[in-house]
């Protein structure tokens, strides 16, 4: 039987979303337009909708966003040049590359490329450095999402164990630093863990990016504790496709306090958090460079 409390994704990032469309009419007003451009090397499909849906949410919050489709067999070089005229062009205010890339593209050459002001993927060295300083920087999208779930959640996150259960660098090793900087005593386990079940029944808030089906069940959970799956994983059964989290749900609700679902958890909200980072990007660039504003009168 189900005890946990759903905590909705959807809604949260409707929020979010709320507050971004709030903000970009609040700098139309002076003048800007907040400008994504989204690339997209190759033909997981995947990746096409995960693009599309963030094109569709930048039109719904008032974003201008540009889109670049690139072949899978573009080269290294076309994919920095572009990069490099982004980063020029003063209109651009946020660059994404979707990922992952295919496997003869240096990911990490790519991620680097890209100027630490327009990176609102946070994956610049520049930005991971500064988030572990706990500096004002851009931070990765999902990480953050998952951060005001357990803050609408909990509240004050102070002197909480949080417990995070993967360290990737696009979800694990930044949600470790965010939690810290929100004052939580923090663990990361990894596939070299000794009992990582064991360590993670002592934690408050269980965060799962794992990326294997169904891994963490209640024999990993604490009773009452908040547990965030940022796993998406497709799997097959009972003859048709699914997709289920990191987390066993119907396990681990019976001990939670309260649990994303997946779909409808986390994934919203990496989008959500795509434009508000945008947003930020925007608003830093112009209060650097107010001259781009009004190039006549300031
Ligand atoms: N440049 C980046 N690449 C990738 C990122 C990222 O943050 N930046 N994250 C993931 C993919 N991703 C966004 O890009 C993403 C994944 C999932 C969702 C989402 O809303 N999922 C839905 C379910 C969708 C489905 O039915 O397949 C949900 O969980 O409810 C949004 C964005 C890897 N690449």
């Amino acid at each position: 039987m189900s005890t946990a409390r759903l905590i909705d994704g959807k809604a949260a990032a409707a929020t979010v979303l709320a507050e971004v469309r709030g903000d970009v009419d609040a700098l139309e007003a002076e003048g800007i337009e907040p400008t994504l451009a989204v690339v997209l090397v190759g033909d997981d499909p995947a990746s096409h909708v995960y693009v599309r849906n963030k094109v569709l949410r930048a039109g719904e919050v008032g974003i201008r966003s540009l889109e670049y489709r690139l072949g899978a067999d573009v080269s290294a070089d076309e994919l920095l040049e572009l990069i490099e005229r982004l980063n020029a062009d003063r209109d651009v205010h946020g660059i994404l590359v979707q990922l992952p890339l295919p496997r003869h593209i240096d990911e990490n050459a790519v991620l680097e490329a890209i100027d630490p002001r327009k990176d609102v993927d946070g994956f610049h060295s520049e930005n991971v450095g500064g988030l572990s300083q706990g500096r004002e920087v851009l931070t990765p999208c999902t990480p953050t999402g998952c951060l005001r779930l357990l803050q609408d959640s909990l509240g004050d996150l102070s002197g909480l164990h949080a417990v995070v259960v993967g360290r990737s660098n696009i979800v694990g090793k930044p949600m470790a630093a965010l939690l810290l900087q929100a004052n939580c005593s923090v663990t990361v386990l990894h596939s070299r863990s000794r009992d990582a079940a064991a360590l993670c029944r002592q934690a408050d808030i269980v965060v799962a990016a794992v990326g294997r089906p169904r891994m963490i069940d209640a024999g990993w959970l604490k009773p009452g504790a908040v547990v965030i799956d940022v796993g998406i994983n497709r799997i097959e059964e009972d003859g048709r496709s699914r997709l289920v989290g990191d987390v066993d749900f119907a396990s681990a609700s019976a001990l939670a306090s309260a649990i994303t679902p997946v779909p409808g958890g986390v994934g919203p909200m990496t989008i959500a958090y795509l434009m508000k980072n945008t947003l930020i990007a925007a608003r830093l660039q112009h209060a650097a460079a107010p001259e781009a504003v009004c190039p006549s009168t300031c």
